[in-house]
């Protein structure tokens, strides 16, 4: 059985996505487009209208041509969109890191990507310049601020480029790639996905439906841009409608909260933890959150009794779920902001012009009955065009009538809420940050102290989960302890990646195949074989 959208169709927008979302600019004008939530600093519409152009011409002269890829490594900042879209208007797929990865991980992506240019900020231009190092082949760094030895998108944009305007590139929406964020998906290797102008400019078409935005309308933007969430959330949507955008680098509960006063934001997109904060720290009776009017959490399982808990603090609407991923570019499902009573829990109902499918567990080629849970499966034009340079696991994916095989397990109720209940892939969520077991067990076993090593999400009394590693010492190394264990993959990871607990066994249970038996991990885990691979609900 298929489940169809009730919002019906949307047509599919065949435009650059710098069109898509800048094409009202010079209508909006001198109204504030976004926001320095550090220092005031304000960008207009027109501005970033004409700044995207420059950088584009700029990054045309430098010698960047239609198809390239460029890095772009930065924690959120109001020169982001000037960037990225200056980027894609020059034609090059933008290829979007953590700001906090470390430069081997961060090399990994540049070979992956076949990365020719990196914008970066000063102080990761080291991470930077050794990633470049590492895998050679890189024209040129760009800083988004200034740094001696480095163009500055600051000065390519102040320079008056009458003379040598903005390139005219011809773009192929439904072909050319636009985005190409990582994901972890369920093998180690990170891959490249391919999301082309069209896909990401009809996921916004999609949205628009249920999560409505509008001039005048305020937005804090912390989650991250470099992530699909908050590229979509966060950076097209609002400046495609000519909404105003606060942008913080980071979460900083106080400056954060301080933000949402200032500004007087309307809109919050967050993820679970910061549901958390909202509805029990204590630092939050000390400011006027009234100009909230909503908030939608998406990225990571959100525990229904937490989103009462915070709407009730705040005295706001039933928080609003949204379910999507990466390779979605990424919304298939949204609680809209209209609706009256979602059921709790509920991550959404299908967007317009998705469609989905509940497929046995057993037998994915059946649909699980009515109302049982299964695996999810959708289809529509915010699919991606594959994984870069990785045809098998594309199709392992992508099936061959087109259906993306989610790896999370839901069920449907009879008024079509979706709920997501657990997740059949081997992924941890950490924040909503996706972390790959096989990546870290890797990692751990080029320790000359580890003889093996698996890991599995566990959760903490906050309800995050997090990364635990069972370790099985080498004979010869009984002293090795925890604390070494946790220090050397903080070594060599992101920080949303680290291992945060850890156990020694005598030996990690594996299938005669050699794969890792992980449920029997979580039944150690838990006593009981619940609880340790879902939030608790
Ligand atoms: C803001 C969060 C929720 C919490 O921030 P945090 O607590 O500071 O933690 P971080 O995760 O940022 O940082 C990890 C660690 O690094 C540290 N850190 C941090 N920045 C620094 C620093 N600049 N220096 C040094 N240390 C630092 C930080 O303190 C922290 O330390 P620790 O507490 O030990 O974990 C953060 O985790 C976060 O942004 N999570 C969301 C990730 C995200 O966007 N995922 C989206 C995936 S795509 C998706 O799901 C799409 C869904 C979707 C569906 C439908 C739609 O319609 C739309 C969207």
């Amino acid at each position: 059985m298929i489940f169809h959208s009730e919002y019906g169709h949307v047509e599919a927008v065949d435009l650059p996505i710098h069109e898509a979302v800048l094409g009202r600019a010079a209508e909006f004008g001198d109204a504030v487009a976004l926001v320095d939530g550090t220092d005031g600093a304000t960008v207009t519409y027109a501005q970033l209208d004409l700044s995207h152009r420059r950088f584009a011409a700029g990054l045309t002269a430098a010698g960047l041509r239609k198809g390239d890829v460029l890095a772009l490594h930065s924690p959120n900042t109001v020169a982001y969109p000037v960037a990225f879209y200056g980027a894609t208007r020059a034609g090059a797929s933008v290829t979007t890191v953590h700001p906090l990865s470390t430069a081997e991980e961060f090399a990994k992506q540049l070979r992956d990507s076949s990365a020719r240019w990196i914008v970066t900020v000063s102080p990761l231009l080291e991470v930077a310049r050794r990633s470049a190092e590492l895998v050679g082949g890189i024209e040129e760094i760009f800083v988004c601020d200034r740094a001696p030895g480095h163009r500055s998108l600051l000065d390519m944009i102040a320079t008056d480029r009458e003379s040598d305007p903005a390139p005219v590139v011809t773009i192929s929406p439904g072909e050319d790639v636009a985005a190409l964020p990582y994901s972890s998906g369920t093998t180690a290797a990170p891959k490249g996905v391919m999301l082309t102008h069209r896909s990401i400019a009809t996921n916004l078409a999609q949205l628009d439906p249920v999560l409505p935005m509008r001039p005048g309308h305020r937005i804090l933007a912390v989650l991250p841009f470099f992530h699909i969430y908050g590229l979509t959330a966060l950076m097209n949507a609002p400046l495609r409608t000519g909404a105003t955008v606060v942008v913080l680098p980071r979460f900083e509960l106080d400056q954060f909260l301080g933000a949402i006063q200032t500004h007087r934001i309307n809109g919050l997109y967050v993820a679970p933890p910061i549901i958390l904060a909202l509805a029990k720290h204590p630092a939050v009776a000390r400011y006027d959150l009234t100009s909230l009017d909503y908030i939608v959490c998406s990225a990571a399982p959100l525990d229904s009794r937490l989103a009462e808990a915070c709407s009730a603090r705040l005295g706001l609407p039933p928080v609003r779920q949204a379910y999507g991923m990466t390779e979605l570019s990424p919304g298939t499902h949204v609680v809209p902001l209209d609706a009256r009573n979602p059921p709790p829990g509920a991550v959404g109902k299908l967007l317009p012009s998705t469609e989905m499918r509940i497929v046995s567990l057993d037998d994915p080629t059946t649909d699980a009955p009515a109302g049982a849970a299964g695996e999810v499966l959708i289809r529509g034009p915010q699919v991606m065009k594959g994984y870069l340079g990785r045809p098998e696991e594309t199709a392992h994916m992508i099936d061959a009538d087109g259906w993306v095989h989610t790896g999370d397990i839901g069920r449907v109720d009879a008024d079509g809420w979706l709920f997501v209940v657990d997740r059949v892939k081997e992924l941890i969520k950490y924040k909503g940050f996706q972390v790959a077991p096989a990546d870290l067990e890797a990692l751990l076993l080029t320790h000359e102290s580890i003889a093996d090593a698996a890991v599995i999400g566990v959760y903490d009394e906050d309800g995050n989960e997090i990364p635990k590693a069972y370790v099985v010492r080498q004979p010869s190394a009984p002293e090795l302890t925890e604390a070494d264990v946790l220090s050397y993959v903080a070594e060599h990871v992101a920080p949303h990646k680290k291992v945060r607990r850890v156990e020694f066994i005598d030996g990690v249970p594996r299938a005669a195949s050699g794969k890792i038996l992980r449920r029997e991990l979580r039944d150690r885990e838990t006593g009981d074989g619940r609880g340790s691979h879902g939030p608790g609900k």
